[in-house]
């Protein structure tokens, strides 16, 4: 276990040198609906190397997904600051891009038309690029079908190569595999290593799972139950490039344990 300092980025292929670090420093959030006063981010300073992957789980409500937004800058902190390559940020920016459990694709365009709305609003769109990133995701075929006709993990693929359009150093993903089958989630996983080894861009995923935490993750950011703040961050040292079969293994048995035991006392507590 480690706390939250940084570590070295991913030293996979280096071929894309790219931005995209991301530190947050004192960061709370705090909602008042109806004046209810609710804390949904608690005095969060995290540090993300460039190229890092790190997942991030704890219990339902303990602001996770407010965590991601002020990264997005959906929203913001009501303290602290959220900093990319150094600069506080202050709205959303294509340089990171999110994708949420359920996509955002708009039903009335076809796929190819979803893919190209980034680089369209930016006047440029090229020839065939959606065609290749669709293919990257498994996808080669599908450019003028539109989403309904997808299922649920090709209108995820379809999402991931929609935000690869836009070229983002950082991907923020909101639990992006959490509705899908276990098999197809497994796939998914895989690719998403793939791209992640190929391009080195910094990923923060969300999820509930524990397992898919530990498969993806360079660290694994524990959050407490509410209000959100860093529990624990597991240095997850397993090999790369990894595969599904490692999970069967001690290494991998052993950081599940502790990462159980991390979330189940939390529940504890959060119970008392
Ligand atoms: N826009 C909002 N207005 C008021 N309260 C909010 C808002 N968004 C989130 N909250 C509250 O902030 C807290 C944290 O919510 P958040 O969605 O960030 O948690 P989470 O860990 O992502 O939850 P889950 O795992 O269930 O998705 C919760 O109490 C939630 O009700």
């Amino acid at each position: 276990m480690t706390d939250n300092t940084q570590i070295a980025p991913n030293e996979t292929d280096a071929a894309t040198e790219r931005d995209g670090s991301i530190h947050v420093e004192s960061v709370s959030k705090v909602y008042d609906p109806d004046g209810e006063h609710v804390v949904a981010v608690d005095d969060v300073t995290l540090h993300i190397d460039a190229g890092e992957f790190v997942t991030v789980l704890g219990p339902s409500g303990c602001g996770k997904s407010t965590l991601l937004e002020c990264i997005a800058g959906f929203t913001d902190p009501t303290s602290g600051n959220v900093y990319v390559d150094g600069e506080i940020i202050d709205g959303p920016s294509a340089e990171r891009g999110v994708v949420f459990q359920s996509n955002r694709l708009l039903p009335w365009m076809t796929i190819e038309e979803n893919v190209d709305i980034g680089p369209k609003m930016r006047g440029a769109v090229e020839d065939g690029r959606a065609s290749q990133l669709l293919e990257r995701m498994g996808l080669e075929g599908t450019e003028n079908a539109y989403p309904s006709e997808l299922s649920g993990g090709m209108q995820q693929r379809a999402e991931i190569a929609r935000l690869l359009a836009n070229d983002p150093d950082i991907m923020l993903m909101d639990e992006p595999f959490s509705a899908l089958d276990a098999l197809t989630k497994e796939m998914l996983q895989e690719m998403l290593l793939e791209v992640w080894d190929d391009d080195n861009r910094t990923v923060l995923f969300i999820t509930h799972d524990v397992e898919e935490a530990l498969f993806l993750a360079d660290r694994v950011l524990v959050m407490t139950a509410g209000p959100g703040r860093v529990k624990e961050i597991v240095d997850v040292d397993l090999e790369r490039p990894r595969d599904l079969s490692m999970t069967t293994t001690e290494e991998f048995t052993a950081l599940k344990d502790r990462v159980l035991h991390l979330i189940h006392e939390e529940a504890r507590e959060a119970m008392e």
